[in-house]
């Protein structure tokens, strides 16, 4: 029988709080009703804030640049369609370091919300709210449109759930060349306090063929890609001194992690990173596909994404 067009009874389903999305100058925040945000500026798709277990969970220079003259130091830049510095002799070669996604202005296509099915006495329990931002070659400044002459469109999602931050990237090639791209998502995580406990990155199931431990302790500079990863396992980010998980990340279609922090001298000569000693508050994880090249023909299309866990 159809009652879908029968009203529905007072107090139930649609009086339920909702999501609210707000646009205010170059940012959108999404906010769920049981207090959960995400922020995300324009310029780069870059997420800039996450809230959740009432508190921010990803960490933002106090130095950054947010006037679109530089990345934003912090949050999940975008690394796009090169990452590090572009090999010489190669297509990307004229790109500055890690491509142009995270330096360029994008545009907000949307939001859109979703609950899970009612189940009995557990009425809408995963309530999610999903942002859409779109990048294409006819966006890019003319510099970049020369540096890297292909016709692509980026669709990035940013899904916010009670317990969840995910982002995921589907690029498409809409020229009629094949074309080769590296991907990053850079998340700079809030790890609270490094000097009074020790953080570990525990790459339990890393199959790099240096790295014979699970777990990496954080007490250096570090800068190190784990290649071959299975996306579906999590990498776990968690306090040496108690084993407390802090975070947990699963990714698709994601196989290689770039672990990173820059600690005290290199923090000290990054002219938008500070205070100095904020290297002892952050960590970046980074879910990406930057070993090899991915190779997109004319007309196709791949996606990837990854699913963070926080403080749970
Ligand atoms: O200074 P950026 O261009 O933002 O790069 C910041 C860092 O990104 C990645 O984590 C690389 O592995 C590092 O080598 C690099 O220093």
């Amino acid at each position: 029988m159809d009652r879908s067009k029968k009203p529905s009874a007072i107090g139930v389903g649609g009086s339920l709080p909702q999501p609210t999305v707000s646009i205010k100058d170059s940012t959108i925040e999404a906010s769920l009703p049981s207090g959960e945000s995400v922020t995300v500026h324009l310029y780069g798709a870059t997420v800039t804030s996450w809230k959740a277990n009432g508190q921010e969970q990803l960490f933002v220079s106090e130095k950054t640049h947010l006037d679109g003259s530089k990345p934003i130091r912090g949050g999940i830049p975008l690394v796009f369609p090169v990452f590090g510095p572009p090999p010489q002799n190669h297509v990307t070669s004229s790109l500055p370091q890690h491509g142009f996604a995270r330096n360029s202005n994008w545009e907000f296509l949307g939001k859109s919300s979703s609950e899970s099915a009612e189940t009995a006495g557990q009425a809408k329990a995963d309530l999610a709210v999903k942002l859409d931002f779109g990048l294409s070659h006819t966006m890019l400044t003319e510099e970049f449109r020369k540096a890297w002459p292909y016709e692509f469109g980026l669709v990035y999602s940013v899904t916010l759930t009670k317990d969840t931050l995910e982002t995921s990237l589907q690029v498409r090639n809409e020229g009629t060349q094949n074309f080769d791209f590296q991907v990053l998502m850079h998340t700079y995580f809030d790890i609270g306090n490094l000097e009074s406990k020790t953080y570990v990155d525990k790459t339990r199931n890393a199959i790099s063929q240096s790295e014979t431990s699970a777990a990496l302790a954080i007490t250096e500079e570090t800068d190190r890609v784990y290649q071959d990863l299975d996306p579906a396992k999590p990498i776990i980010v968690s306090s040496a001194e108690d084993d407390k998980t802090i975070f947990s990340i699963t990714r698709e279609g994601l196989t290689d992690m770039v672990v990173w922090n820059p600690w005290i001298e290199k923090a000290k000569g990054m002219a938008d990173f500070g205070p100095d000693e904020a290297y002892k508050k952050m960590l970046c994880v980074e879910a990406g596909s930057v070993s090899a090249w991915q190779t997109l023909e004319a007309g196709d299309a791949w996606e990837g994404g990854q699913s963070i866990k926080a403080r749970l």
